[in-house]
């Protein structure tokens, strides 16, 4: 069965039943589990979870439309009733005394990707700018929480975009991570100039991998190789659709020849990384250490993120038992995270309340 481009079978979806649960998917009643693990295998199978194929089904999977399929929502659903997505994976806006409950005698340290987080997602990866307001939003929760800003470019672009010395920056997914130049009172480990770049060796192959890449994905039209230094990222928001398979195929031929090289899957991209296990996750984790919290109880983290990619970290704070995981999106999507957000002026929502509460509970 088709539902927007998602190949789900019927023998599948037949059997599972509609409403919600607090991942996003439909719940698992007595009769269904068999057959939801069925569909869990298929969404992974098709790269809606963390797994790398960039087949055609997973490239088309990574538009929020047709991530409303994945979810088994009527096809005739329109925006306004997409709000129901809230009630499946509660708004944090809506929750928001949860938050202030659960960090009482806790120090919160946030986590924000940047792309679908802090600026919206635009068709030119150059332009994804962020607004003055969202600025100024992070500037003053860094002022009271120690802020890391987690993204897969390349730390220096996403530097430029952020402009806020006060935060920890961890580029390429993780695998660039560098501390302030500007600390923060609160912070206590100005001692150390943090730099972790654990995949410093694949740098000379990533640069051979973008160049032939450049290349060989030229002749598609609205194609976009982007270096971000220990990863490279392929663009196909611009491509005709009816291309895309031209180009996951140029791709996978281009690291068929580079095993120590793997494949994900953001939005409208294709993500080429070393194979190395690292993450967002780990990087959250190496930020925690860092910043001396290891094996701290009386931490919050709080991640906030729209992408495959942060999944890893909401993973990591599930296992933890610590902190939640916040998802930015309009339309449900298998997730680890806790609550969610819509679109990024809800972040900058968030993010200013949280410092608004943090005030007055200072005050008080
Ligand atoms: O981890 P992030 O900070 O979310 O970075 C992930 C990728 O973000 C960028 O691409 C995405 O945003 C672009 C601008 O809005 C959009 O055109 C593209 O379709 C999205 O995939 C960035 O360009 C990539 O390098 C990042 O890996």
């Amino acid at each position: 069965m088709t539902r927007q481009g998602l190949l789900v079978p019927q023998e599948i979806l037949g059997t599972i039943s509609t409403p919600a649960t607090v991942m996003g998917l439909p719940p698992r009643s007595a009769t269904s589990t068999a057959n939801y693990k069925k569909l869990m295998t298929h969404l992974e199978l098709h790269g809606i979870g963390s797994q790398n194929c960039a087949s055609f089904e997973s490239m088309k999977a990574s538009s929020p439309t047709h991530l409303r399929s994945v979810a088994l929502l009527p096809t005739s659903h329109s925006e306004s009733e997409d709000s129901d997505w809230n009630g499946r994976l509660p708004s944090v806006l809506n929750k928001f005394e949860e938050i202030t409950e659960a960090a009482k005698g806790k120090k919160i340290v946030m986590f924000l990707d940047y792309d679908g987080t802090l600026s919206p997602i635009v068709d030119d990866p150059d332009s994804a700018f962020m607004s003055e307001a969202m600025r100024a939003a992070v500037k003053s929760v860094a002022k009271y929480f120690p802020t890391a800003i987690v993204s897969g470019r390349c730390r220096d672009k996403v530097y430029n975009f952020v402009q806020l010395s006060e935060l920890y920056y961890a580029g390429s997914h993780g695998l660039d991570i560098k501390g302030p130049t500007k600390w923060p009172k609160h912070i206590k480990a100005k001692a150390k100039s943090v730099l972790c770049q654990p995949a410093s060796s694949f740098l000379p192959m990533i640069n051979e991998v973008y160049n032939l890449l450049l290349e060989k994905t030229k002749v598609i039209p609205g194609s976009k190789v982007e270096n971000n230094r220990f990863c490279v990222s392929v663009h196909y928001r611009c491509v005709e659709e009816k291309r895309w398979n031209r180009l996951a195929e140029e791709v996978r031929s281009v690291l068929s020849s580079y095993p120590d090289l793997k494949l994900t899957q953001g939005r409208k991209v294709l993500e080429i990384r070393p194979i190395i296990e690292w993450d967002k996750g780990k990087a959250l984790e190496f930020l925690l250490n860092e910043l001396g919290f290891a094996d701290c109880n009386d931490i919050l983290p709080v991640y906030i993120g729209d992408d495959r990619t942060d999944e890893d970290a909401f993973k990591v704070l599930r296992d933890r038992g610590q902190g939640f995981g916040i998802l930015v999106s309009k339309f449900p999507k298998e997730t680890c995270a806790t609550y969610s957000l819509r679109e990024p002026s809800e972040v900058k929502d968030f993010l200013r309340r949280l410092v608004e509460w943090k005030r007055i509970s200072m005050k008080s």
